[in-house]
């Protein structure tokens, strides 16, 4: 029984607080009533710690909160001085894209068109954990010098133009490119270099650059959309500012740094677990996963160089990925076009203007939401639009395209980043049924690249997308300007015999 859930105090019809002592700020809660029972008491637990980890100052529980490493997937965590690699998470700058193609929805109704398309990109992108780059024309296979570059200047132009990404899709992203706190990128270059000091370390290093251009496993995928762009005519109109064309194809892209992400994440945890220890320090609740830094420390500005190379890492596998797709779909279709709506992480830690002050803001599943007039948006393509908003649901019921509405700075100025799991992998494998899940995709005229779906990633192992969406527009987050329908999706799984 969730006693936690019975202390909120309901403040609207998708808002709640949780209060954790006099004198602190509460928890606020974002979900209609059926979400915040969906949360469970670990997920409560993990946010109560968080709260009450030291330096922090605020925490907010997104719909699609559920049990993480540390802190909840689905939460921010704001602290005006320190860094928590907990809640950032082991794939740093894990993050969604939108590319947004001139092609009309009929031209993939046929099946085989869709599995042609699924083979081209199959053949360029690979999914599955481990998995690097496949068949990529030499010109942009990455060997260690532009690997180097990739993580040390993020999308900068030359890493562009040698990659062959249009130049202006940097303007598409969140960040186009992260440094080091001393604000350079030769930090990054010298911490790197370091890191790679001996060829052992070298050549690890430089197996993930490999991995550069590859979706990676788990629930990480791309999947193909018709938009439906929204009837409403304030909607619409953003809709179309921003790139949206309805009823053409879109493909949607969901992954992180990849492997080298992954060991500059745990070669953190193991260094300042380690410190801790030799201090003699507690970590926040007992809980070695909520370890953290002083921003402003030697070891705090070491995990934020670690954090940017990572996070330059995604952003160019991000736009690689993207590169390639549309590529591919030039195999079917020559001479389409395709532009970057926008790419957008999830799990990064940045400073940004909250509650009158510079904070450190953790997204831990959970993405930027700036509304038009945003103090950061002045100057760019979205100050009087706000930035598209990517919230991927999951393929039967479809994702969303939305923007911030002023009221996000209840939360941080952040929504969720997806549906959040119902269901533990083992429980899903356990409960669904295969047949049931193929037959239920099929229905949905989806076409997948696996001989069977897996079942820890069926739709009904995550929430209800439809309640998900209420509590984000019930609590005046954000609106929607355009629902994704998916006609194909690749994940990582056994792939189909065609
Ligand atoms: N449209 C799709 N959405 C999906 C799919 N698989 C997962 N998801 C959603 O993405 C988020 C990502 O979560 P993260 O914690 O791994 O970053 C998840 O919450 C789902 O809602 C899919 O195949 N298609
Ligand atoms: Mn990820
Ligand atoms: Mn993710």
């Amino acid at each position: 029984m969730d006693t936690t859930h019975q202390m909120l105090d309901v403040t609207g019809p998708a808002t709640a607080t949780l209060s954790v002592g006099d004198s602190m700020s509460p928890i606020t809660v974002i979900g209609t009533e059926s979400i915040r029972e969906s949360f469970g008491p670990q997920t409560y637990q993990q946010a109560i710690n968080s709260r009450l980890a030291p330096g922090v100052s605020r925490v907010v529980l997104n719909p699609d909160a559920h049990v993480g490493y540390g802190a909840p997937v689905g939460c921010v965590m704001v602290s005006p001085t320190h860094v928590y690699p907990g809640p950032v998470g082991v794939d740093i700058k894990c993050s969604m894209s939108l590319l947004q193609t001139d092609l009309p929805a009929d031209a993939i109704e046929e099946h085989t068109v869709r599995r042609k398309l699924i083979k081209a990109i199959a053949k360029r992108v690979p999914t599955g954990a481990g998995r690097g780059q496949r068949h990529v024309p030499k010109a942009r296979s990455v060997d260690g010098s532009l690997g180097f570059r990739v993580a040390t200047e993020g999308a900068s132009k030359m890493v562009l133009k040698k990659l062959g990404i249009p130049k202006a899709w940097a303007d598409r992203c969140e960040d186009a490119y992260h440094t080091a706190a001393d604000g350079t990128s030769d930090s990054l270059a010298a911490r790197l270099e370091w890191m790679g000091r001996d060829r052992d370390k070298l050549n690890r290093i430089e197996s993930k650059y490999r991995q550069l251009g590859s979706y990676g496993g788990g629930n990480h995928f791309g999947e193909a959309e018709v938009v439906q762009v929204s009837q409403d005519p304030h909607a619409r109109q953003i809709a179309e500012q921003i790139g949206l064309r309805h009823n053409h194809v879109a493909f949607l892209s969901h992954c992180g740094s990849r492997g080298f992400g992954h060991d500059l994440a745990m070669g953190q945890f193991r260094a300042l677990k380690s410190s801790f220890q030799k201090q003699g320090l507690a970590f926040p609740a007992g809980d070695p996963q909520l370890v953290y830094a002083e921003a402003d420390s030697p070891e705090g500005r070491l995990y934020l160089s670690d954090m940017a190379m990572g996070a330059n890492f995604a952003t160019v596998n991000h736009l690689l990925i993207n590169a390639l797709v549309l590529e591919s779909f030039r195999d079917v279709f020559p001479g389409i076009r395709g532009e970057l709506i926008y790419f957008i992480s999830h799990n990064i830690v940045r400073r940004e203007p909250i509650d009158g002050q510079t904070q450190w803001v953790h997204r831990k599943g959970a993405t930027r939401a700036l509304p038009a007039g945003h103090s950061q948006l002045v100057g760019t393509e979205f100050e009087h639009t706000g930035h598209p908003i990517l919230l991927p649901g999951n393929p039967r019921d479809g994702s969303s395209v939305m923007v911030a509405r002023p009221g996000a700075a209840l939360s941080a100025f952040s929504v969720n980043h997806g549906a959040g799991r119902q269901m533990s992998r083992t429980k899903a494998k356990k409960n669904l049924s295969q047949t049931t899940i193929d037959q239920d995709l099929l229905d949905h005229d989806i076409v997948s690249n696996c001989r069977v779906y897996p079942r820890d990633e069926a739709p009904d192992a995550y929430k209800d997308f439809r309640e998900v969406l209420d509590s984000v527009v019930g609590a005046d987050l954000a609106m929607e300007v355009a629902r994704l329908k998916a006609k194909f999706v690749l994940k990582d799984g056994a792939p189909a015999d065609d």
